[in-house]
């Protein structure tokens, strides 16, 4: 469980998140959506440890957030920032050696599915395959929370519906929860139970995708759209 109490971020010159509260839940996967510069990476960073918030709390598992909660978080960023000079099989066997929650097998059964050659250098990846391999890296640490930010910018059709259903296939509903930041709405529609809009730095609207498909009749984007106008 995330539970952001108060949180409020402000950088030098820009306030990116003004008074933020909200609790996701384990079992769940959560789109936090929004225009650029609403605050999403900002608030992905904040649950990581990687900045500290202004002011407010956040927990994830009742354990407040500090640098120490990587142990908790797998955080796949924006940025590419893998070693180029070593193979896939080698990014692997590295990440399995930096974090003990680091399942190598399910890293092989993921590698394979993605269809991953172990042997490719990861400089001579396609923009696609390196989006594959994040994949890899993220899923396969046995965390409680996984935090995604735009797995799916820049990638072609068919890279966004094999990292959409690897994400179906690997993610451990029963003791994780997900948060996936995107522009790509469409393509995590059917994925999503919760989605979260940001607007300006505040949370201007929540609410469950089944009950916005079902008893409301409208789409994310429409939901979206409505909340922006
Ligand atoms: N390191 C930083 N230093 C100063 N300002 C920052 C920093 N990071 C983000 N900001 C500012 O904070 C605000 C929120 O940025 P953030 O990156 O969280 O937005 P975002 O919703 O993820 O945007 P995008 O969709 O473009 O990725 C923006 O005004 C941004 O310019």
């Amino acid at each position: 469980m995330i539970k952001l109490e108060h949180v409020t971020k402000r950088y030098l010159k820009a306030t990116a998140l003004k008074t933020i509260h909200v609790t996701l839940e384990t079992g769940k996967i959560y789109g936090l959506i929004g225009s650029n510069g609403s605050g999403k990476s900002t608030t992905l960073k904040l649950i990581a440890g990687l900045i500290q918030p202004t002011k407010g709390s956040i927990e994830v598992d009742g354990i407040r957030v500090d640098r120490r909660i990587a142990a908790k978080v797998s955080y796949l960023s924006e940025l590419d920032e893998y070693y180029g000079f070593y193979n896939v099989r080698q990014t692997i066997d590295f990440f399995a050696s930096q974090f003990s929650d680091f399942n190598r097998e399910k890293a092989e059964t993921i590698r394979d599915y993605m269809k991953l050659d172990p042997e490719s250098k990861v400089k001579h990846l396609s923009k696609g395959n390196r989006g594959r391999l994040k994949m890899v890296l993220t899923l396969a640490r046995e965390v409680p929370v996984i935090l995604m930010d735009e797995p799916l910018s820049g990638l072609d059709p068919m890279v966004r519906d094999s990292i959409v259903k690897g994400l179906i296939s690997f993610i451990d509903l029963e003791h994780q929860v997900i948060l996936i930041t995107t522009h790509e709405i469409k393509e995590v529609e059917t994925l999503l139970d919760e989605v979260i809009v940001i607007k300006n730095g505040e949370i201007a609207g929540q609410c469950n995708v089944d009950d916005l498909r079902y008893e409301q009749n409208m789409t994310i984007v429409e939901w979206m759209t409505k909340i922006y106008e």
